[in-house]
């Protein structure tokens, strides 16, 4: 057995960054970008007015000064003159300032009567003006990694209608059991509902791959050979289950005789412990164990940091919090410990029940204890690793 670093260094060696491709920008938000934008142009490409009132010469800006109103400017339709001595011009928010003026007065400041405004005497203070450039200049560069709403509104503004991007990675996802039928079916006596490789496709599309869920393949080497075929052109292929060492486990028999070039069969750790990784073809396999719980934990661990590399993010993954114990633990085992977990205000708890095929407690914890390998007994109050859920 290996540790679960090697395990995850492994399955990082198997898989490759993906190919771009280029989206339209209203397509781009949620998937991770392949260059960064440069801004095509300034914004605001002139100085522009920040509010509604009247543009005019700063240095005449006094209490009870008079002006005339000389023409508009609405954003959108500048005003095409010039502002000479005693002059104003109507204006609104976002048009360009006319030449000749260098101050915006709001109309709250002013008194207008006919095509003569006089100013009040405490004009607020400003000149309300935004300067060409002042969001950003052309060529600015904006780097991004997952594209948000922020981004696509800035890439909209810096007029980049097209955005190159990573592909999605295509992941085949295989359940494998006699017992397995899919939700909305009607299971027959020793029949279960497959439940994992859903929590899995959700998992896998939440971090931008587009995982797709075949036909669950049946415990004989024909289904399970044709359903693996069905993956061939996947860029990344997920068994679940079939992955231990009874007599209807035959993931890793059917996969070898496919041509399955392993790297590793078995992690110290648990759940999870009967973990597979190889390359079958061109694309990487990752064989889970099936029950629901190390499947579910087994793809946060090792398959979220695979795709991430696929999907160009590089970024290390978070780092484990510490957190302190609310209650005693003992020893641990030989095997890394992912011990799902409820944090309150005063620390972390493992929940009472750690059997790994319960969906329910999964559902509930909203943390993973992490405990190393022969971690010793801990009290109350001693730090602990813990991952978020
Ligand atoms: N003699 C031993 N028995 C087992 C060992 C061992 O070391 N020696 N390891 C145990 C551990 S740990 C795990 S984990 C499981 C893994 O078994 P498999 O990967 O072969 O999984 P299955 O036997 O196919 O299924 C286990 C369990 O999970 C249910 N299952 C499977 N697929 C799904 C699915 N898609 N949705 C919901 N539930 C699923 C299945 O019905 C079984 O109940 O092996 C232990 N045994
Ligand atoms: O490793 Mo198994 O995944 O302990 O239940």
């Amino acid at each position: 057995m290996i540790s679960v670093e090697e395990a995850q260094a492994r399955i990082l060696d198997l898989v490759e960054r993906m190919d771009t491709e280029t989206v339209p920008l209203a397509q781009a938000a949620g998937r991770f970008a392949a260059a960064p934008a440069t801004a095509t142009r300034d914004q605001p490409p002139f100085a522009a007015s920040a509010m509604d009132g009247y543009a005019l010469k700063g240095v005449e800006a006094e209490a009870d000064a008079m002006f005339k109103v000389i023409g508009e400017a609405k954003a959108g339709e500048r005003f095409a003159g010039r502002v000479g001595a005693g002059q104003a011009v109507r204006i609104f928010t976002g048009a360009p300032v006319p030449e000749g003026a260098d101050r915006v007065i709001i109309q709250e400041d002013v008194t207008r009567s006919g095509d003569l405004i006089t100013l009040g005497r405490d004009l607020s203070s400003g000149d309300n003006i935004r300067a060409a450039g002042n969001d950003f200049r052309a060529g600015q560069v904006h780097e991004m990694g997952r594209i948000s709403s922020k981004d696509v509104a800035l890439l909209a503004a810096m007029n980049v209608p097209q955005v190159p991007v990573y592909r999605q990675p295509d992941v085949a996802v295989i359940a494998t059991g006699d017992e397995l039928v899919m939700p909305g079916e009607t299971p027959g006596e020793d029949q279960i509902i497959a439940s994992n490789t859903f929590g899995l496709k959700a998992m896998f599309d939440a971090a931008g791959a587009r995982a797709r869920l075949l036909p669950i393949a049946r415990d004989n080497p024909d289904s399970l050979r044709f359903v693996l075929g069905l993956a061939a052109d996947a860029d990344l292929i997920v068994t679940v289950g079939g992955a231990s060492v009874g007599d209807h486990d035959i993931v890793g028999a059917v996969a070898g005789e496919l041509g399955l070039d392993q790297s590793f069969y078995k992690v110290a750790m648990r759940p999870g412990k009967p973990l597979m990784a190889g390359r079958l073809g061109r694309a990487p396999l990752i064989g889970l164990p099936g029950n629901p719980v190390s499947a579910m934990i087994c793809g946060k661990i090792f398959i979220l940091p695979a795709l991430a590399r696929m999907l160009g993010d590089d970024s290390d993954p978070a780092a484990p919090e510490q957190v302190s114990l609310t209650v005693d633990l003992p020893r641990n085992g030989p095997r890394q410990h992912y011990m799902r977990a409820v944090r309150s205000a005063d620390g972390v708890a493992p929940m009472d029940r750690q059997d790994s095929s319960l969906l329910s407690i999964l559902a509930k914890a909203d943390a993973l204890i992490v405990r190393p390998p022969d971690d010793p007994a801990r009290r109350v109050g001693d730090p602990v690793d813990v991952l978020p859920l």
